[in-house]
């Protein structure tokens, strides 16, 4: 049985503009419904394959705050955010999630101010850290078992380490009841065993392995022929 809090996105194209740019985003643009199983969801694909658009989409139709942080976050610096959202109709399971978090690397800055801000006193100072170790302690401080978590590129900021802490962190609390969807190029992170890979490539979303992605076929490839491969890349 699927205990999952977010188990599907149906899309009604109706709602979007004819020319709207949402409609030339190749893997999107013919979608009606998509469906979600697993606990680790993540989306992999060529820059611009439009990731980063279903993943805030699904984020603000279930209530987030568009730039990031909890439900309770109403802050907006910069408020870009594409129309997709009003064209989703999010499909929820029986359970509803204990707490959330909608966390993107591109405006970690704000969030970790406001963080601070609605924290209080007794809040992790991140601005006093580096980026990364910041960007790891606040995900760490908000991951808890029951919850549902949004994440965009979050190894932009970690180091080779990090990203494997993050693994595992985020490994024992989805084995804790919790709910993840990851944009990711890492080949770290998309390592997690179990997850569900939706791949944006080839004008359509299709899950996929983890040896068939090509953040893991690349770096492969890079790491054990990385002298013949750039003696031909670097002549050319
Ligand atoms: N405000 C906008 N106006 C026009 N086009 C946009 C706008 N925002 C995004 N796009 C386009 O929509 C497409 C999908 O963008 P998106 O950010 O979802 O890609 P992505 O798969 O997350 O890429 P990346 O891996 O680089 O983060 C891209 O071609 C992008 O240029």
């Amino acid at each position: 049985m699927n205990d999952q809090f977010i188990q599907g996105v149906i899309f009604d194209w109706n709602k979007i503009d004819d020319d709207s740019y949402l409609k030339q985003i190749e893997a999107l643009k013919n979608i009606e419904r998509l469906e979600f199983k697993n606990s680790i969801n993540f989306f992999v694909g060529e820059n611009g394959s439009g990731k980063s658009t279903l993943l805030e989409a699904i984020a603000i139709a279930h209530g987030f705050n568009p730039e990031g942080g909890t439900k309770n976050y109403v802050f907006s610096t910069h408020d870009t955010h594409s129309e997709l959202c009003n064209a989703i109709r999010i499909v929820k399971g029986y359970r509803k999630e204990k707490w959330g978090y909608f966390l993107r690397a591109e405006s970690f800055y704000n969030v970790a101010t406001k963080e601070e801000e609605y924290g209080g006193i007794d809040s992790a100072r991140y601005h006093e850290r580096s980026h990364g170790e910041s960007f790891l302690a606040l995900a760490q401080n908000n991951l808890q078992p029951n919850g549902l978590y949004l994440f965009d590129e979050p190894e932009a900021a970690l180091s080779p380490q990090r990203q494997l802490t993050l693994l595992m962190e985020i490994y024992k609390c989805a084995r804790k009841g919790a709910q993840f969807f990851i944009v990711t190029h890492s080949p770290i992170l998309l390592g997690i065993p179990d997850a569900d890979i939706y791949c944006f490539d080839d004008g359509r979303i299709h899950l996929c392995e983890y040896e068939e992605t090509e953040s893991y076929q690349i770096t492969e490839m890079f790491i054990n022929n990385r002298e013949v491969l750039l003696d031909r890349l670097l002549k050319e």
